[in-house]
């Protein structure tokens, strides 16, 4: 039995019922429709591997203008659909005309059945390649992305960035199961990256998922994928990012912030390594290498039940700590250079560099935001800075420039938190979470404000 969604519209009734009779021996669903009205519905809530489409509908006629209209009306909803006209002798002429419309083949009534079948095998195999053209373009998007984001190097050298090399380095040639913990802004990301580029799989794809982002409705099936007609909004099959991802690794980014529900969803997949599509009956087998990464302490929060223990065994076979910028501030310099090049570059101001005694100062900094607050810093500086010589620490630390002179207060709600944020964070000596405490926020909600804000 072949697993295949086969539609046939007649407005035959023996056709149809012979024609079903037949096919329900060798696919797994066969459906068949009398009304050509009903096609749209149809075709819009499920997806079909095959359609026969009749060419004409009222007695008497048959210039198969009808059949032109609805194999329009299919293709319009879903234009991967692969259409066989049903013809009679007489209409071949029109059948192949409506080949250049878009239909895939045509059999002549009275049929044979071993030439029907022979027919829709071949359309099925057309569609299924269609299917994998889909897939791969998705894959390719996806892959685009990945190849669009610039290849940056891993800056330093501190004894502390060594330890995370090392680690890189070991577990990047097996196929171990990653988590990455460290503030927000130390590079996580780029750690995950780094693992895959130096892993057997580097030349397959690397699928990084913001979990912060997804809507708890949307996990799922951006996730898992869905079938056509799951939801309202699901119009055709799409694979979800674990299907794209095999053979290659998928970074799950802010694994911290899901939910208990979704954790469980997640923990099902990461043991059977199959993901069943929204929709779907089968279950489809993923091979991929998982990669998290958090800001939060997700010891603490099994202890507190807010995150389950046995995902957490489950995704930190090993773990690395990408240190906060605080605690290798004899990166920092290494860091502004990288930095003011790139940024020279790009704004046409080569040559910049940092006062000496502004470069200690930014040493002495709690840097909450990391290297991406540094980044930032070093890239408005070299746009505002009038001089070669970058000699304003105030154009660099948010924290001086925090204290806001007499003359210049805050004119936004915005630079308001901003400033009301960097300042808790220096009375609580960049510590976020007893930052969040006295701001009476959650660490998550606290975070989103510093990466709204660049800190
Ligand atoms: N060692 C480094 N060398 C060069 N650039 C770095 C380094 N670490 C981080 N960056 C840069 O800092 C920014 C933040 O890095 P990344 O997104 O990897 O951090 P993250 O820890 O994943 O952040 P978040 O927790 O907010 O997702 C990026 O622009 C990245 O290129």
């Amino acid at each position: 039995m072949i697993t295949a969604k086969i539609l046939i519209v007649d407005d035959d009734r023996d056709i149809l019922e012979t024609a079903r009779m037949f096919l329900k021996q060798e696919f797994s669903h066969v459906q068949i429709e009398e009304n050509p009205q009903r096609i749209n519905a149809l075709v819009r809530s499920a997806e079909y591997d095959v359609i026969l489409l009749d060419m004409n509908f009222k007695i008497g006629v048959n210039d198969g203008e009808e059949g032109f209209f609805w194999l329009g009306e299919i293709l319009k909803a879903d234009p991967q659909a692969v259409v066989i006209l049903i013809t009679a002798y007489g209409e071949v002429d029109l059948a192949v005309k409506a080949m250049k419309h878009g239909a895939t083949d045509f059999v002549l009534k009275p049929w044979k059945n071993q030439k029907l079948l022979g027919t829709i095998m071949a359309a099925l195999q057309l569609r299924q390649s269609k299917k994998e053209v889909e897939k791969l373009k998705l894959t390719q998007e996806k892959l685009s992305n990945a190849i669009d984001q610039p290849y940056i190097d891993f800056i330093g050298d501190s004894p502390a960035i060594q330890r995370v090399h090392e680690l890189i380095d070991r577990v990047a040639a097996t196929d171990a199961d990653v988590l990455i913990l460290g503030e927000n802004g130390t590079g996580k990301e780029l750690v995950a990256r780094a693992i895959h580029r130096n892993s057997l799989r580097k030349d397959k794809v690397f699928i990084s998922v913001d979990l912060g982002a997804i809507t708890e409705t949307l996990f799922e099936s951006e996730l898992f994928g869905h079938v056509k007609g799951a939801f309202t909004d699901a119009r055709q099959d799409k694979p979800g990012r674990f299907e794209l991802a095999s053979g290659g690794t998928i970074f799950l980014d802010e694994i911290g912030n899901l939910s208990m529900a979704l954790q469980s969803k997640l923990l099902t997949v990461l043991q059977h390594r199959k993901v069943q599509r929204v929709g779907a009956t089968q279950e489809i087998p993923v091979d991929f290498r998982l990669i998290c990464a958090t800001n939060m302490p997700l010891n603490e929060m099994v202890y507190e039940k807010k995150f389950r223990q046995d995902l957490l065994y489950r995704i930190n076979t090993v773990e690395i700590r990408v240190p906060p910028l605080r605690e290798r501030v004899d990166d920092i310099t290494l860091l502004c250079d990288h930095f003011l090049q790139a940024y020279g570059k790009k704004y046409k101001r080569p040559g910049m560099k940092i006062d000496k005694a502004v470069l200690q100062k930014m040493k002495k900094y709690f840097w909450p935001g990391n290297i991406r607050e540094l980044q930032h810093a070093v890239e408005r500086a070299v746009i505002l800075s009038e001089d070669r010589v970058i000699a304003s620490p105030e154009l660099l630390i948010s924290g001086s420039a925090a204290k806001p002179k007499q003359d210049s207060p805050p004119r936004t709600l915005e630079e308001m938190e901003k400033i009301f944020i960097l300042q808790s964070l220096d009375d609580n000596g960049g510590n976020v979470s007893q930052t969040a405490l006295a701001l009476g926020m959650t660490r998550t909600a606290l975070y989103r404000r510093m990466k709204k804000h660049g800190i």
